[in-house]
This record gives structure tokens, sequence and C-alpha cells, in this order.
């Protein structure tokens, strides 16, 4: 089966790739339009709007919109830490940019699928098709299969093409403490993580890990989800409001503090700012927008996007990267909210120039001049607001920023009714009028880089990238009473933002960046209101005791650093809490049962979601980085809400066999690939003949496996889980299990009389597909280019021990 399908794809693989340089141009495939006639894909008031804002010449106006109103080519991201990556790009290259070429419902110069020029090592590809196209035609059909199957396993991630591009300018090493403020679902968690992850050797960890964080606990639970298919124990995944995100500041004079501490403030060395937007740039993917649109929500959502950068600012190292970015077009969310971040920051952040960095991507220039629409209006500075609109409009929005104080004069409108009407609206009723005041910034916004849908057939994206120069300045605390007033709620946001513009940010001293963090309102100890509501349980330990309600913060506070009473109780309601788990007998057996040599660190690094630890049904392993994060978060009262941390290692085997077992404690199947190179006990190497019929069969008889010497070994095992590693050759248990990151290795059952698999059936499948595809390379590679025709099951039976088939197991 594999064989055929890879050899046609060799054969004409290199001159395919060479075709690839043409195939970005929008297809005349796109325009198939089932799309039209379900919406109405078009609407005045934007066309008025993006019009005057310039954000494409005139002449290319008409394409510009055109392509808008076409459906958007589906596009996806192999996941470099997979350990099929490789096999999976060789997979597209060789083969689907070949066959559906030929299948292509239309003949037309276009390649069917692309690697994306400016990603990376062709791990991210495009295709012709549109989403609805790939599930429709049926020539299509192999494809959308494969791509589905590939993406339910966790080996490919569907993500729109623009989407991928801010990760790549946070320029991200593999020691870095990376947050992502705003990360549900976490298409671009992922990409973190995989850098950081990227030059791991099996069975170590990287220095660095990732915070993703959301306000919304059910998208932190996709998120949370999604992450598992990448066997990380660098993430913590939190639920705050990005703009109140805990400082977590230890004063490092505190008399009770731990000595193994080694951090004493969460600060990070890079910041993503994916904020919430009004999203009019992914309007080919949700064409339902088109008739949703209107100005009040990218204006609405100005002031709360300012305030997470500015925190997330407050939270990076000096020296250090932030990236921002929407999937909007409106310049009042996107060079609107950088010009008043670098006002607010005086000199302390500057706006990179990275018009060096991923040359192929086609981007264009921030605007340096926009213009603000309120309600139909026309403003061009924040002198032309009525007074009664400046609750709605704030001077930030405009390219010269200011504030209301200096304006007065023409908007000071007294007599303005609530909906904003007056003799004063009606006087900025005609931008011509007031053309001669037209504002332009005076930052370097050119630097920040615009990706519109017909350079490159994509959706349209805005990302600004920011480096701390120097500590952020102390701004004015704001005066109550404004800075209600300045609130301005955002469409579909609760009314919980009223209060942040008192954050204060100087971090001339550490006194001070423990206030700064803390926001005017918010106790570093205490619970906003937001974030200690009743929020759906995020029960990773099913047996946990249930929603818990908020501990009483001034114990909390009075708790010394390190204390480690505190882990054995959680502080958010609903909220598992973190214990890091201690259990000498557990760690013990577990170590003892599967033979974990010393080198691979235990102490510190287990953690459960269950304050009773004697009933811990699943074990978490963190690595140190978090570790460090965790425990500065004891020492500062559990101010991080964590709904997530580290990679589920160990399981409870909870089933009648799993009590009489010796260790009761599986390993799971995402804890594998990082614990398997430090097992020296209950791991066998099968030859590739019982390998495959371990996953075809699911269970095999000791007395069935075509190695009778493996079959032995197997039943020698101790009764519970053991770990069976694909081998090279026929037979071949040897002492020492060499293993790296290509290794495939299954976690199985020992019973009785036989071993069982324990993956779960979407695993168990492409395990196996993917293992016939690397016996046909590997027959490829022994008989060159002059293939015979056999399948895998000839090599197979070649040994002539195949007989399990037989033997009906
Ligand atoms: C553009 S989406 C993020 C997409 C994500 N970065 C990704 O690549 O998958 C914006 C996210 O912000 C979250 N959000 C909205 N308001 C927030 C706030 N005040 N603080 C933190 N997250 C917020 C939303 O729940 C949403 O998941």
């Amino acid at each position: 089966m594999g064989g055929r399908r890879r050899r046609k794809g060799l054969n004409e693989n290199k001159e395919n790739m060479k075709k690839r340089s043409k195939s970005i141009e929008p297809s005349s495939t796109s325009t198939i339009d089932p799309y039209s006639s379900r919406f109405n894909i078009q609407n005045l008031a934007f066309d008025n709007y993006y019009k005057e804002q310039r954000i494409v010449t005139s002449q290319q106006w008409d394409s510009f919109l055109n392509l808008l109103r076409t459906p958007l080519p589906s596009s996806f991201r192999i996941n470099s830490n997979t350990q099929f990556s490789q096999d999976i790009r060789s997979q597209l290259e060789n083969d689907f940019v070949h066959s559906l070429r030929f299948q292509s419902v239309e003949e037309d110069d276009v390649d069917p699928v692309i690697p994306l020029p400016w990603y990376p090592e062709n791990f991210a590809w495009q295709s012709k098709f549109s989403r609805m196209q790939l599930r429709k035609n049926q020539s299509l059909t192999r494809f959308h299969e494969f791509l589905k199957l590939q993406s339910e396993i966790g080996n490919i991630t569907r993500q729109e093409a623009v989407s991928m591009v801010p990760p790549l300018f946070l320029d991200i090493h593999s020691n870095h403490f990376v947050l992502d403020m705003c990360a549900a679902p976490g298409s671009k968690t992922f990409q973190l993580l995989e850098i950081i992850h990227k030059s791991t050797e099996a069975g170590s960890l990287p220095d660095g890990m990732v915070i993703a964080n959301d306000l919304d606990i059910q998208r932190c639970n996709l998120l949370i989800h999604q992450a598992k298919r990448l066997c990380t124990s660098n993430l913590i995944v939190t639920s705050h409001e990005a703009q109140n995100f805990p400082g977590c500041f230890l004063n490092r004079n505190y008399d009770a503090m731990e000595p193994d501490q080694n951090i004493d403030q969460l600060l990070f060395d890079r910041v993503l700012c994916d904020v919430p937007c009004s999203g009019d740039g992914t309007l080919r993917k949700a064409p339902e927008l088109w008739r949703k649109w209107n100005t009040g929500t990218g204006n609405g959502l100005h002031n709360l996007q300012v305030l997470i950068v500015v925190r997330g600012l407050s939270l990076l190292k000096v020296g250090g990267r932030l990236v921002y970015s929407t999937c909007s077009m409106n310049p009042i969310e996107n060079e609107a909210v950088v010009a008043e971040v670098l006002r607010r920051s005086g000199g302390s952040v500057e706006l990179v120039d990275v018009s060096s960095e991923l040359p192929q991507l086609i981007r264009r220039p921030g605007l340096k001049k926009w213009k603000v629409s309120d309600k139909g209006l026309w403003l061009v500075s924040c002198k032309d607001v009525p007074k009664s609109h400046r609750t709605v409009i704030l001077p930030s929005m405009f390219p010269a920023g200011g504030s209301y104080q200096d304006a007065v004069g023409i908007g000071d409108d007294t007599t303005g009714d609530a909906n904003g009407n007056s003799e004063d609206v009606q006087a900025v009723e005609n931008p011509v009028m007031h053309e001669f005041t037209e504002e332009v910034s005076d930052f370097p916004l050119e630097h920040c880089m615009r990706l519109v849908p017909h350079d490159q057939n994509t959706g349209a994206f805005f990302i600004a990238v920011l480096q701390k120069v120097s500590p952020l300045p102390a701004f004015q605390v704001r005066p109550r009473k404004e800075v209600d007033n300045q609130h301005v709620e955002p469409a579909g946001q609760r009314n919980e933002h009223a209060q942040e513009l008192q954050i204060n940010l100087s971090e001339s001293k550490h006194k001070e960046v423990s206030e700064a963090v803390s926001g005017a309102n918010m106790n570093d100890n205490e619970p906003n209101a937001a974030d200690s509501e009743v929020s759906p349980v995020t029960c990773e330990e099913g047996d946990s005791n249930g929603p818990q309600e908020p501990h009483d913060v001034e114990n909390i506070a009075k708790i010394t650093p390190g204390n480690r009473k505190l882990q054995s109780r959680g502080k958010w309601r609903g909220i598992d809490p973190v214990v890091f788990f201690k259990d000498e007998v557990i760690i013990n057996s577990i170590k003892a049962f599967y033979g974990i040599d010393e080198k691979f660190p235990f102490d510190g690094h287990l953690v459960t979601r269950n304050s009773d630890t004697s009933h811990v049904k699943r074990i978490y392993y963190v690595s140190k980085s978090v570790k460090d994060v965790l425990e500065l978060n004891f020492s500062v009262g559990q101010q991080l809400k964590i709904t997530s941390v580290g990679l589920k290692i160990f399981e409870r085997q909870t089933s009648l066999a799993g009590i009489s077992a010796s260790c009761a404690f599986r390993i799971s199947s995402e804890g594998l690939p990082l614990v398997l190179p430090h097992i020296t006990k209950q791991i066998l190497r099968a030859s590739p003949i019982d390998f495959k019929h371990l996953l075809q069969y699911r269970a095999v008889k000791f007395a069935d496996f075509v190695d009778a010497e493996f079959g032995e070994r197997a039943a020698n095992l101790m009764p519970g889980c053991c770990v069976i590693v694909l081998g090279e050759g026929n037979r071949a248990p040897t002492k020492t299990l060499e293993v790296d990151k290509s290794t495939i290795a299954i976690g199985c059952w020992k019973g009785g009389a036989t071993l069982t698999l324990m993956v779960t059936e979407l695993d168990r499948q492409e395990l196996l597909e993917r293992f016939l595809t690397r016996l046909d390379t590997e027959k490829d590679s022994m008989h060159g280019s002059n293939l015979s025709d056999n399948t895998e099951d000839d090599v197979l039976h070649s040994n002539g021990k195949d007989d399990v088939e037989a033997n009906g197991c």
C-alpha cells in the first residue's frame, strides 16, 4: 500500500518542488462560491471605512475587496517536535504535491499544495483549496482524510497562514521564559513550545518555559486538550485578565525565604500579545462577519488592547521582545495601540525594524495617519470629540494622541444628549472641514507590519515588534473619576476593565515594581473579582473534592514563603490545587519497578492536582523552569490561577489487574518519550514483525510471538505496565537500549498470558501506518530505485515466521 504511493512520489519529487515558486497566486478555484449565496459578503460601512483609512491604494482596492470575498485557502503546520514530522513533510513533498496536481478539480497553473516560503524548514503548508472544497470534492478525499487524521493525532495543526507569523518574530531561544497573554485556543502557544523544544535531546528538557494565559476558561480547556499532544513539561496554563496578570514579586529580604529559591519575580524574556480584536482580517474564513461589521467593535477594544500590552511590557525583562498582533485591519486596534504604548513608555520601549527578518514574507508598512469614526462621523483629532463622546472615543485613538484636558474649543460640547447628538457633532460631520488638522504620528509606525490578503493569498494580520530598552517610567495614577469615565466597554467584554488605568508602571525600584504589577485596586495576594468567580472545575484529578472556596487571603499573606502547608489547599475556587508530590513510598516503588536511573530528576519535579496525596490518580512532571515558577508562586501566595501544568507521566491503573500489580502506576503515553531513555526495567525490544503484530492485534499471547526468545522475555516481565521498543532486524533484545527522538516505543500491559497494547485506537492506527511506511523506506533504500512490487507483507513473511495471523491472535 504505502510502497506504491511513495515510489510514485519519489520519482517526481524534484520536478514538483521546482514548480513551487509560482504557486502562491490566488487560484481561480477559490472563487467557486457556495459561500456568496449563503452570506451577504459586502458591507458599505466597511468599504467606506477602509477606503477612507487608505489601508490599500485606490488602484488596489478592487482586487483587495474581491479577494476578501473569496474563501480562504486552507493551511496547516507540521508540529515539528512530533516524532513523525519529517515523515509527514516527505509525504507532502513526495506524494501529495504530485498526486493532487493530477487530481486537481481545475486545470490551472497553480500548485495544489505548497510549503509557505517564509516558514522555516517547509513545516508550514498551504493548499489552494478552501476547507469547504476539501470537504466536498471527492477527488480530494485522500488529502482531506490525511489532514483530518494528522490533525486529530496532533501531528499537524490547521492554522491560518498569517496567524503563524507572530511567534516567528519573537526570536525565541530554548532557555526563554515566554508569556502568551491571550493564548487560547493555543495555535501560537504550540509554535512557541515547539521552538523551545526544538533542539532538546530525547529524555532531557529545555531550560525555557511558556505560560499560556487566557481569560476564558472554556477556551483554556481547549488549549489544554490540544497541548497534550505536545508532550511538554514546560507549560503552565493560567486564566487571568491579561491586563491584570499577576507579577509574583517576592521581596528578597524576606526572612523566611527558602535557600533554593532562585527566581524572585516572574519576568519574561518574551511576551506575545495576540489580543482580542474585531477580527475583520478573518473575513475570508468567517464570512458571517461581513454582516456584523461596524466601527464600534474596534473602538471598544482599543483601550483593553493598550492595557494588555502595557501589562505585558511591565512583565518583560529589559532587553526582551514583545510581539503585538491582531487579526484586524483597523488602525484603531493596531497602529493607534502601538503609538499609545510607545507614548506611555517614555522611550523605554522601541518599535523594532524587522524588515530583514523573514524576507520572503510580503508585508506592508504600518500607517502613520488614520482617522477615527464614531457612528458614521469622521473625527481627525481628539479636539474634534464632543464631550459626550469622550467616554467612547479616547485621545489615544488619534495619531497624535493628546488629552482631553488640552482639548478645549470646537468639540467641547456641553449640550449634547446621551447619544451624542448635538450641534458640535454636526460640526464634525464633514471631514473636509478639518482636513487641515489631519494628524500624522511621530512614531516610526512604518516598522509595524500589515499583511494584506491580496499580497500572498491569505487573511489579513497586523504585527508589531517591541523591545524594552530600559525600565518603564512611573506613570501618573489617574484620578478614579476620570478612570471610570475613560473606561470603554469592549464589545462582548464584561465591565471588569474600568479600574485598570490606575496601574502604576514604575519599575525604578523593586518595591515599586511590586506595586506596579499589582494594579491600584488589586492586592497581589488577593484574587480579583473576576478571578474568584466560580468557574468550570478544571478537574485534572478526577477524584478531587470538587470546587473549593477561596482561602482566607489574610492567612495566605501571613504564611511564610515556602511553607508547604499552603500547597495542601487550593486557593482558586473551582480550580484544583497544584501540589508538589513527595510521597516517597509511591515514588520509590515507581523508580524500582521501572528501574529509572538517577540521572532523571524526580525531586520537586512531580506534581498532582489533588491535595489528598494518598488518593492521587495522576502524577505530572514539570521541567526545572516550571518547578521554579511554581515555587515562586507558592512563596507569593499562589497568585497564579493555574488551570493546567506539566506533563502527565504516571497514571494509577485502577482495574483489578492494576491493583494486583506491584506498581499500580503505569507510564502514560504522553510521558513515555520523556522517561523512555531512563527506564532500565520492564522494557523490551521487539523485532519489526512482533511489533507489527502487537499493533495489529492489540493483544498477543507470549507463545505466539514470532521471536520465541522475545515471547519468553515478555513472559518473565513483572505483571503490570511495560514498554516495547521497535527494534531493527528480526530479533534484538539487547541489554542497553539506546533511544533517540526517532525511537518508536509503545506502552503495554503484561498480563498472565498476553502482552496488551495500551494506546488509543487513533494512535494505534497512525503508528501502524507510520511503521509500515518506515519499512517501506528501508525497503526502498535496500533496493535502490529498482524496486520490486513486493508489499510490506512480503518482507515480513520473508523471515518465514509470520505465524501469528494464522494462529488467529
Ligand atoms: C485572538 S484570540 C487569541 C488566539 C490565540 N493567540 C491563538 O493563536 O490561538 C484572543 C483571546 O483573548 C482572550 N481574551 C479576551 N479578553 C481577554 C483578557 N482581558 N485577558 C486575557 N485574555 C482575553 C479570548 O478569550 C481569546 O481567546
